[in-house]
């Protein structure tokens, strides 16, 4: 018999699911297939979510996974191939899709496993000044781990070129006191630093504001938390880039739905293909990017 438990809740306006399976709690918003909130037994949540977070239509909810999606960051900034199919003048940041609903196709009970399945699909849903036929399919599968999956399908007639992101806000004891595993050796842009590209040395940790972009990441990145005596493992398929993402003091100030403190407890480890690592699509082509979570306890 399924242990799993499945219940409909909805956060001011936006109508979510929690999950509980096996001593795991999820939770997804249908804005944006948006996951909220992760945690595994009596951990601290693997995922953050803002304590100010505000659950708006048309509005991206601060932490969990929001999808960056036909572009990461800034449209100016992708490659032209990516910026050519958009024609508004104003690009929103990290592209059209996180602030939408998403249709939910179903929510497949297995034993001790839970898989919720989303879709988006342009030709009965087109993105505002994005006009390009794709079905967009993101699954959520809660079941030891938190599994998620990002399917693009180029329904159009002609080449897409797209770049993205699984925008994942990490909760940690202390961003000061974490590194990150699996980066070393990497090449990376420094977006504060006028864009330069860096070579990175030893594992990464926090100091200051850090945005930055990963190149020829492995599968495998992971976070050391020696506070909370736990390593967090990303293992990714279908990404070759990753972004790390802490605001620091003085940014955190101007984000929204931020409280001034909270990025001490934060940390962005974006699962993503961007720059060089674009998606090219032929048409009816697919892509697919997978990203697992899982944790284990340090040892001392
Ligand atoms: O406030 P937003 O649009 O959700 O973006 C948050 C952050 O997202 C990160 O991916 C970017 O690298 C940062 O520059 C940005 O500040």
């Amino acid at each position: 018999m399924s242990t799993a438990q499945v219940e409909r809740v909805e956060l001011d306006q936006l109508t979510c699911w929690r999950i509980r399976v096996a001593g795991s709690e999820l939770l997804v918003a249908q804005q944006g297939a948006q996951i909220l909130g992760y945690r595994q037994g009596e951990q601290p949540p693997l995922i953050w979510l803002s304590p100010d977070a505000a659950y708006r239509a048309g509005q991206s909810v601060r932490g969990g996974v929001p999808i960056c999606w036909p572009w990461f960051g800034d449209l100016r900034r992708n490659p032209q191939a990516v910026q050519a199919h958009y024609q508004l003048e104003q690009a929103p940041a990290h592209g059209l899709v996180r602030a939408l609903d998403w249709e939910l196709l179903g929510i497949d009970e297995e034993d001790d496993a839970v898989t919720l399945r989303f879709a988006y699909d342009t030709r009965n849903q087109p993105l505002e000044g994005w006009p390009r036929d794709v079905g967009l399919t993101f699954f959520v599968r809660l079941a030891q781990d938190l599994g998620m999956s990002l399917e693009t399908h180029n329904r159009g007639d002609t080449p897409l070129t797209l770049s993205q992101a699984l925008h994942t806000y990490f909760a940690v004891s202390d961003v000061r006191q974490v590194s990150v595993e699996g980066l070393q050796a990497c090449r990376y842009i420094d977006t504060l630093q006028d864009w330069q590209e860096l070579r990175q040395q030893d594992a990464p940790v926090f100091a200051a504001e850090t945005d930055r972009i990963y190149l020829d990441t492995p599968a495998r990145l992971s976070i050391v938390d020696p506070g909370w005596g736990r390593r967090i493992h990303l293992d990714a398929r279908g990404s070759r880039s990753a972004v790390l993402w802490n605001p620091w003091i003085d940014k955190a100030r101007r984000l929204s739905q931020f409280p001034d403190d909270a990025w001490q407890n934060m940390l962005c480890i974006e699962t993503a293909n961007v720059l060089e690592d674009v998606v090219q699509l032929k048409t009816d082509e697919r892509h697919r990017l997978d990203l697992r979570l899982s944790s284990e306890t340090l040892e001392h």
